[in-house]
Order: C-alpha cells, then sequence, then structure tokens
C-alpha cells in the first residue's frame, strides 16, 4: 500500500534521513522504532509530505506521492496522530472530533454521517462520550491521545499515521490504546505506528524497520524483532548492548 524507497530527506539542506527504504502492507501494522533523534518523526513527516525531500520515492496505492503536499495526501486519506496530539485545548472533546470530519466534504446529510462516525469513535473509546462536554486541555494524557486518534479516525483514513501515541503515558493506558489500535487492525484498517517502546509496539506489529541516525538498520516480522540482539541494542542506543 506504502512504499519507501531510498528516501533521503530533512530540514534545510541537512539530511536527516539517509535512504531509506520500507513498506506497509493493506491491513497490516508496521512499527518503526529507534532511539532519540534516530529519524523516526521525520520519517512519518515526511510520507505527510511536511519534509523536504531530496531524493528517492514515495508511492501510495501505485501513485507516486513524493512531489504532493500535504493537503494533497490527507486528500487521498493518509492521516497522521501528530507526537504530542496537538489538541485545541479550549475546544471540547466533541468539537476535535469534529475537526477530523473534513474528508467527507461531498456527503449527503453531513451532519447524519458526522454523528455516526461521532458513535463510532465513542463506542471504541467510551471515555469520550462521558467527557464529550469536557475542554480537551482538561484531560488526562491518555485522554488526549484517545481524542488525537478519534480525531484522525474522524477523517476516515486509508493510512493511519501514529507519531509516539505513548509518550508521557503510564503502562495501562498504552495497553489500553494499542488494544484499540488492534481492533482497528481487525477492521481492516492499515497503520504506521513510530514509538520509542519498542518492545510494545514490535509485540503488537505485523511487521517492523528499526531506524538508527536516519538508517535501517534491520526490518522483519515483529515477533522476530523482538528476539534480536541487535534491536535492543539500537532502540536503547547502546551500540553492542544486550
Ligand atoms: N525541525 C527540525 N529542524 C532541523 N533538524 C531537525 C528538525 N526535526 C528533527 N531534526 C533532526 O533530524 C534528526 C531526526 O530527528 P527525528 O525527530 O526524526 O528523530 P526521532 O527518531 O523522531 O526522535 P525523537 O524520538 O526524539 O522524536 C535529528 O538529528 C534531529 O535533530
Amino acid at each position: 500500500m506504502l512504499q519507501l524507497d531510498n528516501i533521503r530527506a530533512g530540514y534545510k539542506g541537512t539530511e536527516a534521513l539517509h535512504g531509506v527504504s520500507m513498506w506497509v502492507d493493506a491491513g497490516t501494522i508496521v512499527s518503526v522504532v529507534g532511539s532519540n533523534g534516530a529519524g523516526k518523526s521525520t520519517t512519518v513527516n515526511t510520507i505527510s509530505r511536511l519534509v523536504t525531500t531530496y531524493g528517492g520515492r514515495i508511492t501510495f496505492e501505485g501513485r507516486d506521492i513524493t512531489g504532493l503536499g500535504p493537503a494533497e495526501v490527507v486528500d487521498m486519506g493518509i492521516i497522521q496522530v501528530p507526537e504530542g496530539r496537538q489538541l485545541f485545548g479550549p475546544l471540547t472533546v466533541a468539537e476535535n472530533l469534529r475537526l477530523g470530519f473534513h474528508r467527507q466534504r461531498r456527503v449527503k446529510n453531513r451532519e447524519a454521517a458526522f454523528r455516526d462516525k461521532l458513535d463510532y469513535i465513542y463506542d471504541l473509546f467510551p471515555r469520550l462520550k462521558e467527557r464529550a462536554g469536557q475542554r480537551a486541555i482538561t484531560l488526562s494524557g491518555g485522554e488526549q491521545q484517545m481524542v488525537a486518534i478519534g480525531r484522525a479516525l474522524m477523517a476516515e483514513p486509508r493510512l493511519l499515521l501514529l507519531d509516539e501515541p505513548s509518550l508521557g503515558l503510564a503502562p495501562l493506558i498504552v495497553e489500553k490504546i494499542f488494544d484499540v489500535l488492534s481492533g482497528l487492525r481487525a477492521q481492516g484498517l492499515t497503520m504506521l505506528l513510530v514509538e520509542q517502546h519498542a518492545d510494545e509496539a514490535l509485540a503488537l506489529a505485523d511487521y517492523g524497520f528499526v531506524l538508527s541516525v536516519g538508517k535501517v538498520t534491520v526490518h522483519g516480522p515483529g515477533v522476530e524483532l523482538r528476539s534480536n540482539a541487535a534491536v535492543t541494542s539500537s532502540y536503547l542506543g547502546h551500540a553492542g548492548a544486550a
């Protein structure tokens, strides 16, 4: 579904990704793990076309999207849950979710479609239904992450990109959120998950890629990578450890 071929990308002429190749098959979860500064966020932001590409090619559903802008890839259904959630704090949960409902511009009876989608999100995250009228800024970190994922789902993604959804959350909450991601995969959703919590992310993933200093060092099925010593050393950031 998504393919990155030899991608070189970065900021103001400085390369952060030095020839990254990876792929995501439809209906799977792919995890990208690596230590701080490895290039995980740069990878998702390159797919979202928020980072300048210096070389290589990105294809999505057979179409070359390397030359497209961020709005165009969103229109194609590549939807990102950004690092740090990026919610609108003064707006309520329901209002934040409504902001995600923007791809369905030509839907007849838009309000009814919005309500249906909202019910779907509230089924996934019952906590958000209880907090529907509450301002986002007053929510716990876990609830905010649920809103961020819910808002992305409102846009009916074909590919969901998640940048460190576990950031700052307690292990139990991370487990709950990963359970929801697993349920979404069962419904057929395709996801690319970027995570520093490599063990959990690889346990969830069908396939994984390890990034180190802007390069893929190892890739393979999630379960295999979890027992690979080189992976342990990469994500801990200690060369030769484990
Ligand atoms: N906006 C930016 N401007 C310049 N350099 C940047 C920018 N964002 C990231 N970089 C650089 O690109 C490299 C990769 O960073 P990136 O944020 O992609 O790593 P990461 O694996 O997501 O790390 P983290 O887990 O800390 O977010 C780093 O060397 C970083 O300093």
